[in-house]
This record gives C-alpha cells, structure tokens and sequence, in this order.
C-alpha cells in the first residue's frame, strides 16, 4: 500500500454501446426469424491507460470536455465501477457527492430526508441529530423542513440535499459538477465549505467545466482527453491546454498579425510583448467575441514605456473590440515572473468594478499602484471574461512584458517595506 490518496496505475475503463437493440422479446424474436437488423456491440473506450498519483491533502480537478470521462474517473475513484484493467488504490475514507440527492424520497419531508439520506451516506442517526440545526441553516431551508421534497423547486432540493452530503467528514470528497447548486450567494458558501475541507487537511477531487474554480481551488489537474487520454500536472498549464484543445484549432487568432498594434512603432511594440508567446497561437484563445486588441504600457501621465521603477505606478493600456454588443465583461490579469511563477492574478469583478456596455471599440486603463517588484521581467497575462467568468472573449496568455529597474541592491522578487526597530 503507498502513502498516497489516490493513486491510478494503467487504468482502462471502455463502455458497451449498443446499435439496433431490441427494445422487446417481441422485436428480438422477430429480428432473428427473419435475421435483419442485427444487433451490434460497440466499445466505447473512455479511459486509455490513466496513471496518476493523488497525495494527501490535495485538491485536484478533473477538466475536459462533455463527455470526456471525467465522471467515470470519479466513479471509478469511488468504487461505483469497476476498470477493466489496471489497478486503482484508494487510501482513507471516500464520500462521494456523484448524483446529488439520488437518495431523496418525494413524498417525505425535508426532515425526512434528512435523515433518510444521511443515513444512505453512512451517518449515524446521533450525528445527524446533533447536525441537523447547521445542516438546515446551511441550506436556508428552515421553513421548508416540514414540507414534502416533491414540492421544492429543483435548486432547494439540491440545496438540501448538498447540505446533508457536506456534513459528512471524509478523508477524501468526490465531487461532481454540483458546484453550480443554487444561486450566486449559496455557490460562494458551498465554495467556503469545500476550502474548509481543504484548509482541515482533506484530499478533493472534484469536476468542473469552471476554470475560474479549478484555477482557485486546485493544486494540480487531471485533463481527460476525447482520446481517454489522461494527462495529470499542474493546473495553470492544464487550464492552458484545456483552453486551447476547445477553442484552438480555427478558433486561434492568427497572432502573427500585427496589425492590431499599429498604434506603437514596431520596435516599441517588441519592448512591450513577449515576442515567442505573442506568436504562438498556442498562447491566446477565446470565443474572440470581443477582443483585446492592444496592450502597451506607460506612466500615469501616459508617457508609453516598458521599463519602471521599483514602486512606481504602471498604467497598463488595454483596447478592446467586440463584434457585438456585450455587457457585463470582466477583465483579468495575471503576472509571471522570467521563470513563470504566477506572482498575481487580480481580475476586475474581484475588485467591483465590470464594463456594463461594449460596443465596437473601448480604451481602458489599469493602473498597478506602486507595485513592489523587484528588478526583473514580468510577464502579463490579459484576458477578457463574461460575467460569470466561464468564458474567456480572449486570453492573451503572458503576451506582454514590461521590466522594473532598482538602483539598490536588494534580493528576491518583491520589496518588503521593514522598520528595522534596533
Ligand atoms: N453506463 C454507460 N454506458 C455507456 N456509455 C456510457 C456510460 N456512462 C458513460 N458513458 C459514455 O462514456 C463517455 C464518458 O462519460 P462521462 O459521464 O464520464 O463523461 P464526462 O466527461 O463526465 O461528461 P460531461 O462533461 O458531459 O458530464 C460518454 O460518451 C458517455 O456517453
């Protein structure tokens, strides 16, 4: 036995499929008699030799389009299936949120369920009793407790159902997709909930088609592939590959076009981009909606420069243009230092401020208020995201660069301000 959580040696896992099954006796005698429509059985490979180690405490997400097999990962995990070959090796105990509520009864009470399904999910009933009252505040049910499930609206009944399922306590929690449960506010607190189990030290594993939560809670990511091929690391780069997979290919810009950038001389545009990224088409991605067009930097008076002082405000010039009238764009940066250590990654609906209205063209300016960058290349991420930040318009990723200077000597990345009290 190893010391992991979770650890997948060569697993395989293929599905049956079934073409020109007969749905009755009736039809299957009658397709035989006269030998038409034989029935034809089809292996769907869904997972193709996966191994990865999942290590105590971690949380990993599991991305990759619909259909990958990001749920039979889970189900595998969960023991709920079995691989056709290889071996998986789960070490701890597992609570799985897969199919959320399954256990509800319609006809029952909230109370009910609660403690039917509690109990389903291995709770004694004196847990539940002594939980009861944090598991009916946590789903702002309280005067729904005595009325039948069959009549909740379908975003209660999960609620209630995710409140049971959190409270139980795990060494590891399976997760799937139930992170859109309800409405903005109980997402944020089933959000709190899941780093709360991170924070005691839990192993997670959870799928999403959320990045933005993947690129939040995650310390590594398994990318399962259309192939059932599975690639597992860390999460930026597979955020970056999962981007690409689905919106590359005829959706990548042509970046070799600089056209885009005619408001700076060609050699004062080269200061302000990173050339090879800029290029690479493997580095932007998006549904181009809306695009960034031109990204450059300068002070604050607008003096357009690529070189700062450590400290000194960087305004960072961004333009957009959409095809379309969009609303509610949110605006994300991320910063890299030359060895490509994600120092910073500030978007602007974090800090309460969305661009209501877009229509063809928009300027806009970020200003990073003295930042404390020691000297060095920082490399900038752009990108521009619908509200509910699924969606990049365009992800221009470390296309940029600007360098700080520091007439001092000084160590490391960042300026610490210290008061030497001696
Ligand atoms: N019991 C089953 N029998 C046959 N095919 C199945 C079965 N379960 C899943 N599949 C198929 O296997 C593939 C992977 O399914 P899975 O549910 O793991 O995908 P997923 O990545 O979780 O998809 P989504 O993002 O849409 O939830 C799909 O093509 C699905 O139709």
């Amino acid at each position: 036995m190893s010391n992991y959580a979770i650890s997948f040696s060569g697993v395989s896992k293929s599905y049956k499929i079934y073409k020109n099954r007969p749905s009755t006796l009736k039809e299957q005698f009658i397709n035989k008699i006269l030998k038409r429509n034989r029935m034809e059985i089809i292996e769907h490979r869904v997972l193709e030799k996966a191994s990865f180690d999942i290590q105590p405490g971690q949380t990993v997400g599991i991305i990759g389009r619909n259909g990958a097999g990001k749920s039979t990962t889970l189900k595998l995990i969960a023991n709920i299936i079995p691989p056709d070959e290889g071996s998986i090796e789960v070490n701890g105990t597992v609570s799985s949120l897969l199919e959320i509520g399954a256990g509800f009864q319609p006809d029952l009470t909230g109370k009910e369920n609660v403690y039917l399904y509690g109990t389903i999910l291995g709770l004694t009933k004196k847990y539940i009793e002594n939980h009861y009252d944090k598991i009916v505040e946590f789903s702002e049910l309280e005067d729904f407790m005595e009325t039948a499930v069959k009549n909740y609206s379908s975003g209660m009944y999960m609620r209630l159902a995710f409140s049971v399922a959190i409270h139980v306590n795990p060494d590891i929690l399976i997760i799937d997709e139930v992170l859109a449960v309800g409405d903005a506010n109980f997402q944020k607190k089933c959000f709190d909930k899941i780093r709360e189990f991170k924070n005691k030290g839990k192993t997670i594993v959870f799928v999403s088609h959320d990045m933005s939560s993947v690129r939040d809670l995650c310390d590594s990511v398994v990318f399962v592939d259309k192939n059932g091929k599975t690639t597992f690391g860390e999460t930026d780069t597979l955020v970056n590959l999962y981007y690409t997979k689905i919106y590359g290919g005829e959706a990548a810009l042509n970046t070799n076009d600089l056209k885009d950038i005619d408001i700076l001389e060609i050699d004062e545009f080269k200061k302000h981009v990173n050339y090879e990224a800029y290029n690479d088409s493997n580095n932007r991605w998006g549904n181009q909606r809306l695009v960034i067009n031109k990204v450059y930097f300068s002070d604050t008076q607008g003096i357009v420069q690529s070189v700062f002082n450590t400290g000194s405000d960087i305004s960072i010039n961004i333009e957009l243009q959409s095809k379309m009238k969009e609303e509610n764009v949110v605006i994300g940066l991320a910063l890299y230092d030359e060895k490509g250590v994600h120092l910073s990654g500030p978007n602007s609906k974090q800090d309460g401020s969305i661009i209501n209205i877009i229509e063809d063209t928009k300027n806009l300016r970020v200003i990073l208020r003295e930042p404390a960058l020691l000297q060095g290349t920082y490399y900038l991420t752009v990108s521009a995201y619908d509200y509910e930040c699924k969606e990049p318009y365009d992800y221009r990723d470390k296309q940029f660069k600007f360098s700080i200077v520091n007439n001092r000597e000084e160590y490391g990345i960042v300026k610490l301000n210290c008061d030497w009290l001696f």
